[in-house]
């Protein structure tokens, strides 16, 4: 598998307070990956190391086979800083024409890839206005498209869907996934929800190193079921009997969580409506999976 990001013995400080410490992270090419942490954790701070911004204390940090920074980077790694900034008196598409030119891109091509990018973010309407003319959301929709000219093969998010209506949050999740089949995007963010539906890796940043990593792609699949009676015992042993069935967990007096092998039998959650229904016992929500916020902070590690 193609490695995208190495990182080695990374050391970040500000002042006397050390930000990362001796960080060693490995990031290939594939689903997003997702990196989690409390604020001041150092997600900023390590996504700015990987782009070159800030120069790390100790260690290596190597970005498609390039020193982080190096100009063999252009093009290739796109990336959304937390506060990215455009002059507010000149127009979204002229900005992004420059930044495309900067890239090395010609005259057509740029045109080319800014109408692109406008219209990934919905944007296209707005190509001519001025930058200081625009809501808040929107101008992060500019900072987004940015971040895609070129087609990058990696790109950085740093909290991408933060300030954006839901509506537009979806569409840049929807894109996300889109492109994901193309490139592969590294998203800081404390939306548990969003990166469960992006992310097929999620890496946990704490005390300055990676303290945990999730693989959310898992051959054993996760039912959550709850229940409206407690008198449920006599479903246990019919459930044991169900293809697939691997095992049960009493999460709280009413849920359930049935773990099953989503290989081999892919149609677990019919064959477990149907036993509810012949047993005559009554569920208010059948969901899927142990939640992100389930796999972080309960499992004790
Ligand atoms: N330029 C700087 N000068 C001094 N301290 C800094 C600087 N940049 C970041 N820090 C400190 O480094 C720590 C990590 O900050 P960082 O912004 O990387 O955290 P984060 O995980 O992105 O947080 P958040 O979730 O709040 O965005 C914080 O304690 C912050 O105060």
């Amino acid at each position: 598998m193609t490695v995208l990001v190495d990182c080695q013995g990374l050391t970040k400080r500000f002042g006397h307070k050390a930000v990362l410490q001796q960080l060693d992270l490995q990031i290939h090419a594939g689903a997003a990956v997702a990196l989690v942490g409390a604020n001041g954790a150092g997600k900023t701070t390590l996504l700015s190391l990987l782009c070159g911004y800030i120069q790390p204390d100790h260690g290596r940090v190597e970005v498609l086979g390039h020193q982080a920074g190096s100009p063999a980077l252009n093009g290739r790694l796109g990336a959304l800083p937390q506060d990215a900034q455009f002059d507010p008196d000149f127009g979204l598409a002229m900005q992004l024409h420059w930044l495309a030119r900067l890239q090395g891109m010609s005259v057509a091509k740029s045109r080319q890839e800014t109408e692109r990018v406008l219209a990934l973010v919905d944007l296209t309407a707005e190509a001519g206005s001025k930058v200081a003319q625009l809501s808040h959301g929107m101008r992060k929709r500019l900072a987004i498209a940015q971040s895609l000219l070129g087609e990058p093969e990696l790109v950085l998010l740093d909290e991408p869907t933060a300030g954006l209506d839901p509506l537009h949050a979806k569409a840049l999740r929807d894109c996300i996934q889109r492109l994901s089949a193309h490139c592969t995007f590294v998203i800081s963010s404390h939306n548990l929800f969003e990166l469960e539906q992006l992310c097929g890796t999620v890496l946990m940043l704490e005390q300055g190193r990676i303290r945990q990593q999730v693989a959310q792609v898992s051959e054993t699949a996760v039912l959550r079921l709850q229940l409206c009676q407690e008198n449920y015992q006599s479903l246990l042993p019919l459930l044991e009997q169900l293809p697939g069935f691997v095992s049960w967990q009493c999460t709280s007096p009413l849920q359930l969580e049935l773990q099953y092998d989503a290989v081999t039998a892919s149609d677990f959650d019919v064959q477990l409506l149907q036993v509810l229904h012949q047993q005559g016992i009554g569920y208010r929500q059948l969901s899927r999976g142990q939640s992100l916020e389930q796999q972080l902070f309960q499992s004790g590690g």
